[in-house]
């Protein structure tokens, strides 16, 4: 099976281009203001246009507003929407509705007890994404940086459908991956050189980890 790759909270055409040349499955922009990799949707727009027929395009969000994805999806025409936020199974199944999108629900995860709270989406969500729970202070819901116990994962059914994130970068997703065997992987502060800055040389360091770890795996 192949590995999906997202690479998040893109923000500039040279790194863009740069997940792209590498490979990248998913590129995902980050649609909220607190974060530092926030991005207008008219600035998104552009940018999307290098991953036509290349990679599908993933607006992230956090408890939006119909009045706020209506303007993402306007400017921006996403592929996928990511709900990063307190959406309930009812709220996703309005936006799904609503948009005739797939949409990709975000879960915090620290102990196992935080999968318990999968199963009501289970039948809502169109994939699922697993990322650690923020740091104590944090105005982020995602996009710290933070790892989970990726062994926690083991227990979930084969057919489930996910991506993995939070914490990823080059040195430590090996073990992610062997760990969790996931069907895909989000990364988006590993591949940075300052809170928000995406890095092309980051981004290349972490496919090639990625490809070692698979080769690895083959043998
Ligand atoms: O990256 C952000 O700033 C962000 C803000 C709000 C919601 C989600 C955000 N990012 C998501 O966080 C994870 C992984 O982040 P990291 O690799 O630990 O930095 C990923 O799913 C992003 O989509």
């Amino acid at each position: 099976m192949t590995l999906d790759i997202k690479i998040c909270g893109l923000t500039s055409d040279d790194t863009l281009l740069a997940a792209l040349n590498e490979g990248a499955s998913h590129i995902g922009f980050i649609f909220f203001p607190k974060s530092p990799r926030h991005i207008e949707p008219a600035a998104a727009g552009m940018l999307r246009q290098h991953a036509v027929g290349r990679a599908k395009v993933v607006a992230v969000t956090v408890n939006a507003d119909d009045d706020a994805l209506d303007a993402i999806v306007k400017s921006v025409s996403p592929e996928i929407l990511q709900l990063h936020g307190n959406e309930t199974p009812e709220r996703v199944r309005a936006v799904k509705q609503r948009y005739g999108l797939p949409v990709m629900k975000a879960f915090s995860i620290s102990e196992a007890a935080d999968l318990d709270q999968v199963e009501p989406f289970s039948h809502v969500a169109d994939r699922l994404l697993f990322d650690a729970k923020p740091p104590k202070g944090s105005q982020l819901p995602g996009g710290n940086g933070v790892s989970f116990d990726w062994r926690l994962l083991a227990a979930l059914d084969r057919d489930v459908d996910y991506m993995l994130s939070g914490g990823l970068n080059a040195a430590n997703i090996g073990d992610a991956l062997h760990l969790s065997n996931p069907p895909g992987i989000d990364i988006s502060s590993g591949v940075e050189r300052a809170p928000g800055i995406k890095d092309a040389a980051l981004i290349a360091q972490f496919f090639k980890a990625v490809r070692s770890a698979q080769e690895t795996s083959a043998t």
